[in-house]
C-alpha cells in the first residue's frame, strides 16, 4: 500500500527544534527566508550577498541542489524544485572528507586540529594551496570518485572565498566555515565594499 505521504511536498521544517548542528549552521546562511528549506533561488542569492558574480552564482546554485537535493528528502519522490531540507542535511555528507563534522554533522576538533597537523606545513596556522591540494590527496578514499569530486569543489569554493591577500587559508577562515559564521562575514565585508 502506497504510503500518503511518499510524494509529499511538506518538507521539515524547522519548528520546536533541538539546537542547529554545526553542519545545519554552515547551511543555514543559504536559507534566506529561514524556514528550514533551502530552494535553488535562496543559493542563488546567498551568493550573490558573498560577492560572487551572476554566472557563478547560477552554476554553484545548479550544482549543489541537483547533486544533495535528493539526498536529504528521504524517500520522497525527488522534486523538480530541488529542496534542500535543512535537518537532513547530514545525509549529504559524503566521503573522503576530512572527518571534522561527524556523522551527526556534530564538529569534531581533533579532526580539525589534524588537518592543520598535517598539512599545514609553511605556516602551522595556514594553508596555502598546493597544501589543500595534499590535502584533498591524502583525504582520497580509494575509488570513491562521488566523494573526491564533493571534496574538491569543497575545499576550492573555500579557497576562493576565503583566501587572504596573501593567497593562504587561515586556520581561523577554515574553522569560521565549519558553523557558517564565515558566509556572515564574507557577506559584511561584501556590503562594506
Ligand atoms: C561557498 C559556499 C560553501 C563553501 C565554501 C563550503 C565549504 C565546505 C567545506 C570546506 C566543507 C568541509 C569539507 C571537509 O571537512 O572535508 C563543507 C562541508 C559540507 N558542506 Fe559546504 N560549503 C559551501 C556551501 C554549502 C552549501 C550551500 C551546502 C548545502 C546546502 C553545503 C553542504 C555541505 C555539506 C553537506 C558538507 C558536509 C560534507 C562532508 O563533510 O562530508 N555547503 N563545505
Ligand atoms: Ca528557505
Amino acid at each position: 500500500m502506497a504510503s500518503s505521504t511518499s510524494c509529499s511536498q511538506a518538507d521539515g521544517i524547522i519548528a520546536n527544534k533541538h539546537e542547529l548542528t554545526p553542519l545545519e549552521k554552515h547551511v543555514m546562511f543559504f536559507d534566506i527566508n529561514n524556514d528550514g528549506i533551502i530552494y535553488p533561488s535562496e543559493t542563488y542569492q546567498a551568493f550573490r550577498k558573498m560577492g560572487r558574480g551572476i554566472f557563478r552564482s547560477m552554476f554553484a546554485a545548479v550544482l549543489i541542489h541537483f547533486n544533495l537535493s535528493h539526498k536529504t528528502r528521504l524517500g520522497k519522490c525527488p522534486s523538480l524544485f530541488f529542496p534542500i531540507v535543512v535537518e537532513n542535511i547530514k545525509y549529504a555528507i559524503h566521503g573522503s572528507d576530512s572527518g571534522a563534522y561527524d556523522s551527526e554533522g556534530r564538529f569534531v576538533q581533533e579532526k580539525f586540529e589534524e588537518i592543520f597537523k598535517k598539512h599545514a606545513k609553511q605556516n602551522a596556522d595556514s594553508l596555502t594551496y598546493n597544501e589543500v591540494k595534499e590535502l584533498l590527496k591524502t583525504n582520497r578514499k580509494p575509488k570513491d570518485y562521488y566523494g573526491w569530486a564533493n571534496a574538491f569543489v569543497d575545499w576550492n569554493s573555500l579557497y576562493d572565498l576565503g583566501k587572504n591577500k596573501n593567497e593562504i587559508l587561515t586556520k581561523e577562515t577554515v574553522k569560521a566555515v565549519y558553523d557558517g559564521s564565515l558566509f556572515e562575514q564574507i557577506e559584511k565585508e561584501h556590503a562594506s565594499k
